[in-house]
C-alpha cells in the first residue's frame, strides 16, 4: 500500500475526539514522512460540503460515543463521505462508561462508504455531561496508549500488509440498540427533547451559537431552538458559565454516571 497523505477527520463538540484523532494521525504521518490534513466536521456548514478520498489516503476518522453508538444525527452526513478505497482508522472517544457498539458501527459505516479499514481504537475523554467524570482525560497514560496504537499501525503498514476485509474491532454485529438511561425505578429516562437554558450571567458574546454543532442556538437571544444532542459544547465553552440543564431526568442520569463510573476505564485499540 502506498500512502501519500494522512487525514485527521473528526466531529468533536468538546475536543476529546479531536485530541485522540490528532495525536494518532500526527504520529503516523510523521513516521511515514507524509503530510497530515485536518478536516473538522463539527460545525454544520462543513457537513454541507462533499468530501471524497482516494486510495493513497489514510484517514483517521473520529466521533464521540453517544448512547453506546455513533451519534445518530451524523448518520445522513456520514453516508455522503466517499471512501474511494482510501485506508481508514475508525476512532471513537467515550466518557468512561463504555463504547459499546460505537466503534464497530463506525467501522461498518466507513466500509459502506468504500474505505478499507486497517485498525480501530476507542479512547477515553472527559464526559460531555460532567466536569468530574473522567476529568483530565486524556492524560499522560492515555497519550502513551495513543502513541503505541500509532506505532502499531505504522508497523502494520510497513510490514507489507494487504487489505482482505474489515478490520477487527470490539463490538456486536448486528449492532445493539442505543444505551438507555434509567431512573431509580428502572423506567427509561428520555433526554432527547431536553435543551440548555441561559442564566442572567450571560454576557451576550454569542460563543454558544458559534460552537453549537447542530446550529441550534439563536444568535439574538441565545435560546436553543433546534435539535440538542446534549454535547455540552455551549455549556463547557461559555465564558460566563451561563448555560445549564435543569431537567431532573438529565441531572439524575449525570449524577448516576458520576457515581457508577468513578473508576478508571481504559482505552482499547485493535490493529
Ligand atoms: C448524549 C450523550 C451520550 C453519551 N453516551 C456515552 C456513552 O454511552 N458511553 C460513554 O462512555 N460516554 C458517553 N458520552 C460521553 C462522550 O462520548 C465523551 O465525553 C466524548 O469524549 C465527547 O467527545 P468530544 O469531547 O469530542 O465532544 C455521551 C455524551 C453525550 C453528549
Amino acid at each position: 500500500m502506498e500512502i501519500k497523505k494522512v487525514w485527521a477527520m473528526y466531529f468533536s463538540p468538546t475536543g476529546g475526539t479531536e485530541k485522540a484523532v490528532r495525536t494518532v494521525s500526527a504520529h503516523v504521518a510523521e513516521s511515514l514522512g507524509v503530510p497530515v490534513e485536518i478536516y473538522d466536521f463539527t460545525l454544520p456548514d462543513v457537513r454541507k460540503k462533499e468530501i471524497a478520498f482516494t486510495e493513497t489516503d489514510l484517514v483517521f476518522f473520529g466521533t464521540p460515543v453517544i448512547a453506546g453508538r455513533v451519534p445518530n444525527v451524523l448518520l445522513p452526513y456520514l453516508k455522503t463521505v466517499v471512501g474511494g478505497k482510501a485506508y481508514a482508522v475508525p476512532m471513537v472517544s467515550f466518557g468512561n462508561r463504555n463504547f459499546d457498539d460505537a466503534l464497530i458501527e463506525l467501522r461498518n459505516i466507513l466500509e459502506d462508504d468504500g474505505f478499507r479499514t486497517i485498525a480501530g481504537g476507542a479512547f477515553v475523554s472527559e464526559h460531555s455531561f460532567s466536569r468530574k467524570l473522567s476529568a483530565g482525560r486524556p492524560d499522560e497514560e492515555d497519550y502513551k496508549v495513543m502513541h503505541e496504537f500509532a506505532e502499531k499501525i505504522v508497523e502494520k503498514i510497513n510490514s507489507g500488509w494487504e487489505y482482505d476485509g474489515p478490520a477487527y474491532v470490539k463490538g456486536e454485529d448486528p449492532i445493539r440498540p442505543y444505551f438507555t438511561p434509567r431512573d431509580r425505578y428502572g423506567n427509561a429516562i428520555d433526554i432527547r427533547k431536553v435543551k440548555p437554558k441561559t442564566s442572567d450571567a450571560c454576557c451576550g458574546c454569542g460563543l454558544c451559537a458559534e460552537v453549537c454543532p447542530m446550529g441550534s442556538i439563536d444568535k439574538v437571544d441565545f435560546s436553543c431552538t433546534g435539535i440538542c444532542i446534549k454535547c455540552c459544547a455551549c455549556i463547557k465553552k461559555c465564558p460566563s458559565g451561563a448555560k445549564y440543564f435543569d431537567d431532573p431526568g438529565y441531572i439524575y442520569h449525570k449524577e448516576e454516571l458520576e457515581e457508577l463510573y468513578e473508576g478508571r476505564s481504559l482505552p482499547e485499540y485493535f490493529v
